[in-house]
């Protein structure tokens, strides 16, 4: 309120209390202020109006710049449409009676791509999703996507944390399975981005359960966890039921964190929950982060490579196992898997949740690794052995497959030589003999 209406008002009362000054003065001093408050009212209207005007002028000036951005958001999206989400309800078809509709995420990664394909080739309908990161060359990932787009599989260009387009992808399909496999991967990365982990293992897991059990019907949910949940266990060869919790890296506390959360999803809403242990998978359209394939390229260029030692100068042994016994794994469990019991987040009754080791049952050393690709590459390593840095690796690995036999049929079945003798094939295919693209 301006200061002379203050003093005005002020004015009407009495100066004096119990004292009432005359009418005429009284009457003339009315007259006064009322004038000044219509002078004082028609400049406040004013003031008012022209307020309004800005007002309007700032919110239509707002709501352009954000028709403009969402504009912008629609034109950078890489999905939503009506020919987008024919595409995806297309692929995400059956072609034979009774077969599942998968929603695989990291399709266009290593495990993702061949799982996709084999999916696809016994009919099943495949809807990949992928976020192309570049952690490893991204041409790589592309050509993987280009092999599913061949074989008539729709990878959607997107991030698991994207809890719109999750949504949007359930609202189209009513996917009977989810084939979890996107993931920060690597366990010595972890050192360098320990933030990646916990939002693709982490914040994206919790994403992709939350639309499942959102989901009507609800998905069965089949994912990649790790051997490297076992971290410091010295108990050998490794069983379901050992100890997990004293994870070596930041990359296996992720992983067992997902153990717990989708037990947790499990539990809580009822979805079918199968967790898969992956013991050091490699093979054809492998990933250029892991030893055997940097090795490779190494070798070939002529360069060195570092070969870790444990304590006492003692070799380090992985169980790796080889990506087609492993796809067949993933596609029993997929088969195996009840359904869940709940919809639309409401849990009916419990629900299945398995924890399953998928790896070869026979540990092999990386030098004798090394030697394994020297042979089939016909040229001698550089070898450079080095105490093992304590930045997340665990000294050796090797998987009891009882249950995952028991439960799923699962039975590895290409020894290492083998297995790398296809890598070596499909990497002289792919890259060409002596050449070799930068690893990260
Ligand atoms: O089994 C698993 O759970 C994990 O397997 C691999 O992890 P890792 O076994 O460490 O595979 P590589 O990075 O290929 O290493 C294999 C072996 O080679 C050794 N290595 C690695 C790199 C190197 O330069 N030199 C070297 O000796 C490592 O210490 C390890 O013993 C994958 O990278 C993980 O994503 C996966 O979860």
């Amino acid at each position: 309120m301006p200061p002379l209406v203050v003093a005005e008002q002020q004015d009407l009362l009495p100066s004096t209390p119990g004292k009432f000054k005359t009418d005429h003065h009284l009457h003339l001093r009315l007259h006064r202020h009322h004038r000044q408050l219509r002078r004082c009212f028609a400049s406040t209207s004013a003031t008012f109006l022209w307020a309004l005007f800005l007002i309007a002028l700032t919110a239509s000036y707002l709501s352009f710049q954000g028709l403009l951005s969402s504009g912008n958001r629609l034109l950078a999206a890489s999905w939503g449409g009506i020919q987008w989400e024919k595409q995806v309800r297309v692929s995400a078809q059956p072609r034979r009676p009774a077969g599942l509709s998968v929603l695989v995420t990291g399709a266009a990664g290593f495990v993702g791509t061949h799982v996709s394909l084999a999916l696809r080739k016994r009919g099943d309908g495949v809807v990949g999703l992928d976020n192309f990161t570049p952690y490893y060359d991204p041409s790589l990932k592309r050509s993987r996507a280009s092999l599913l787009r061949v074989q008539k599989v729709f990878v959607v260009d997107g991030d698991v944390n994207d809890a719109r387009l999750l949504t949007k992808l359930f609202d189209v399909v009513a996917f009977t399975h989810v084939m979890h496999l996107a993931a920060q991967a690597g366990v010595r990365y972890a050192i360098e981005n320990p933030h990646s982990y916990v939002h693709s293992n982490v914040a994206g897991l919790v994403a992709l359960l939350e639309a499942s059990k959102s989901a009507n019907p609800q998905p069965a949910f089949v994912w990649a966890s790790s051997s490297s949940v076992y971290g410091l266990n010295d108990k050998s060869p490794f069983s379901e039921s050992d100890r997990t919790d004293r994870p070596a890296s930041l990359y296996a506390a992720t992983k067992k964190a997902g153990e717990e959360i989708t037990h947790a999803y499990n539990h809580i809403y009822g979805l079918s929950i199968t967790g898969l242990r992956f013991f050091t998978v490699y093979g054809p359209w492998g990933r250029p982060d892991m030893a055997y394939f940097s090795f490779t390229q190494n070798i070939l260029q002529g360069k060195p490579i570092t070969i870790y030692r444990g304590k006492n100068r003692v070799d380090l042994a992985r169980d790796f196992t080889y990506i087609d016994d492993i796809v067949k794994g993933c596609l029993a469990s997929l088969d195996t898997a009840d359904k869940s019991t709940g919809s639309a987040g409401k849990k009916r009754g419990p629900a299945q949740y398995r924890i399953f080791n998928l790896g070869n049952t026979s540990p092999v050393t990386v030098p004798e690794m090394v030697s394994m690709l020297e042979g089939h590459l016909g040229v001698k390593a550089r070898r450079r052995e080095v105490q093992m840095p304590g930045n997340g690796d665990v000294p050796f690995t090797h998987a009891n497959i009882s249950s995952a036999r028991l439960e799923l049929g699962y039975k590895p079945t290409t020894d290492l030589r083998t297995g790398l003798k296809r890598f070596v094939k499909w990497y002289l295919s792919y890259y060409g003999y002596n050449r070799g693209k930068s690893v990260h």
